[in-house]
């Protein structure tokens, strides 16, 4: 994936200013890192299709390589979850039915739940079951484990590396650092619209010799 002089404005606030990034590294698990309003959710946005409107070019992705997991959730409230898996089964060539079966059964997730009866925990393992069960060559995880309980985290974070498309790529934005910085090969920084840092997490620690969360706040100062 290519993106170059990608710019997005709403009136005269420039919300992302002149991106270019080249994200091609097999199997990277990709954080974007960024204080509230950078531009984190706009980014993702960008590359799902979702914002249209925006200056620059991004090359490499179409409708069916891609999936998005956005903030808020967005499955019907008056589904089952087994209506839930026919749609996406029904909707996307790429969902893979038997894995999202799989991983909702070892999370204990029934079914014949109602969406409407989950907890906001339950509703974020649902969405990020059903996403990571495409096989896409880029998963785009807007602020995905945010409700979840520790030991959820944990296993959720097991699921991306171990479930993800062999060779895919996985950007996901967060707040939660010191939590999940296990998880990242790579990260990309957003400070006010602009990529500060794009780099690979191994590089990062080598040369600063500290965490993510204390790089992170040194240099979004
Ligand atoms: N529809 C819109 N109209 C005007 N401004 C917008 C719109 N959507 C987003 N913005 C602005 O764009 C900026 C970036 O927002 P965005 O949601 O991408 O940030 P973020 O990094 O995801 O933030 P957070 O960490 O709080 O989720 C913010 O200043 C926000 O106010």
């Amino acid at each position: 994936m290519i993106i170059k002089n990608l710019s997005v404005k709403r009136g005269k606030h420039t919300i992302l200013k002149n991106i270019n990034l080249e994200i091609k590294k097999q199997d990277s698990i990709i954080g974007i890192f960024g204080p509230n309003g950078a531009g984190k959710t706009t980014l993702l946005s960008v590359l799902a299709g979702i914002i249209n409107k925006y200056e620059g070019s991004i090359e490499g992705l179409n409708k069916e390589n891609f999936s998005f997991l956005p903030d808020k959730p967005y499955i019907y409230k008056d589904l089952k979850l087994k209506n839930v898996l026919s749609y996406f089964d029904g909707e996307y060539s790429s969902f893979n039915v038997q894995k999202a079966r799989r991983l909702l059964n070892d999370l204990g997730l029934d079914e014949n739940m109602r969406i409407i009866d989950c907890s906001k925990g339950m509703l974020e393992q649902i969405h990020m079951i059903m996403s990571i069960s495409r096989e896409v060559d880029y998963y785009f995880f807007d602020e995905p484990l945010a409700a979840v309980d520790p030991l959820t985290r944990d296993r959720l974070m097991e699921i991306i590396e171990k479930e993800k498309k062999p060779g895919s790529i996985v950007l996901i934005s967060t707040h939660l650092i010191s939590d999940v910085e296990q998880l990242f090969t790579d990260v990309i920084m957003i400070k006010n619209g602009e990529i500060i840092l794009y780099d690979s997490v191994e590089k990062l620690k080598k040369e600063s010799g500290e965490g993510l969360e204390t790089l992170f706040k040194e240099r979004l100062r």
